[in-house]
């Protein structure tokens, strides 16, 4: 059944919405497991989603959010400010304010911020921001402005998460490798996967982490990078093989410096919704060993989120 998008909106033409009621994962996630890229719309109605945005999704609550994680087995969430709610945060900081703890957030700020809004910001739960620099989704923001803004972050301890996509990391080098904090990757930096791992495409993205170790990336998306499939769905257990190798070869390389997540409720997806229960299974095929699954799922994200606790 198609899912509401509530208050005065509607859905982009042909928007997939999250699929419902998603299988057990045959994948036991360890303790303390974190979903560390995740997002929330709305619902419309009580957060608008923002002038500016490309694009008008179902809405996906907080409290679709906070099932989705006990049905996986996750214990915690890092919501992700979704482009469609602009630089407006009050859905994601409500959300993690009503997760009592069990949330952590990631905004996306102007440079007209104040540090009071940072301050408020960080009591809710918000460690870090999001620089997005996808054309489709966002407009252009100057450097100086981000720069400004990553000067500004820093002194609070968050770090910086950045989304781009593989033909554009030689432009954005410079800028990345000046940024003051610690930066997490979205997407592996969104490599085409049709191409060899490698190659030059991905060799290049490696060689970002392998020579700024202030540098992760969430090994995150196949549904959306993945060409050949086969699609986390119909019970398949071993879907996206194509991505394996990209996600596998960070995992193995950076395993102090890799995050996973859902990326529920699975934003602009064209071709398929994939359900997210066949889509942990995912995980044991790109971290292979129980100390690797630890580190991806509880041990990386802890010391970045929640650094206070361990
Ligand atoms: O590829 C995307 O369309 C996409 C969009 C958003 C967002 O709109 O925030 O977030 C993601 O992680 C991925």
């Amino acid at each position: 059944m198609s899912k509401p998008v509530s208050g005065d909106f509607s859905k982009t033409a042909g928007w997939l919405d999250w699929f419902d009621g998603p299988a057990k994962p045959a994948f036991t996630l360890p303790a303390g497991a974190v979903d560390a890229h995740c997002h929330v719309f709305g619902p419309g109605a009580e957060f608008p989603y923002a002038p500016e945005r490309k694009y008008t999704p179902c809405d996906a609550s907080k409290a679709e959010l906070f099932a989705l994680r006990d049905h996986l087995g996750f214990e915690r969430n890092v919501i992700v400010q979704a482009t469609c709610h602009g630089a407006d945060n009050r859905a994601m900081v409500d959300a993690c304010r009503a997760s009592k703890g069990k949330a952590r957030g990631v905004a996306t700020v102007r440079r007209a911020v104040t540090d009071e809004e940072l301050q408020s910001l960080h009591e809710a739960g918000v460690r870090g921001v999001r620089f997005n620099f996808v054309k489709r989704l966002v407009d252009f923001t100057p450097k100086d402005e981000l720069m400004e803004i990553a000067s500004r972050i820093a002194k609070l301890g968050w770090h910086i998460v950045v989304y781009f996509e593989a033909q554009d990391l030689p432009e954005l080098w410079d800028f990345f490798t000046n940024l003051p904090t610690t930066v997490v990757v979205d997407h592996m930096g969104r490599p085409d996967v049709s191409l060899p791992v490698d190659g030059p495409q991905f060799e290049l993205f490696v060689k970002l982490m392998r020579e700024h170790d202030n540098i992760w990336s969430k090994v995150s998306c196949p549904e959306r990078l993945s060409v050949t499939g086969p699609k986390a769905l119909d019970g398949e257990r071993h879907a996206y093989h194509d991505v394996i190798p990209f996600a596998r070869k960070l995992v193995e390389t950076f395993p102090d410096r890799v995050l996973w997540g859902t990326d529920w409720p699975h934003p602009n997806l064209k071709d398929h919704m994939p359900d997210d229960g066949l889509l942990v299974d995912f995980i044991p095929h790109i971290a292979p060993t129980p100390q690797l699954q630890q580190q991806l799922l509880v041990t990386n994200p802890m010391r970045l989120y929640w650094p206070e606790e361990c």
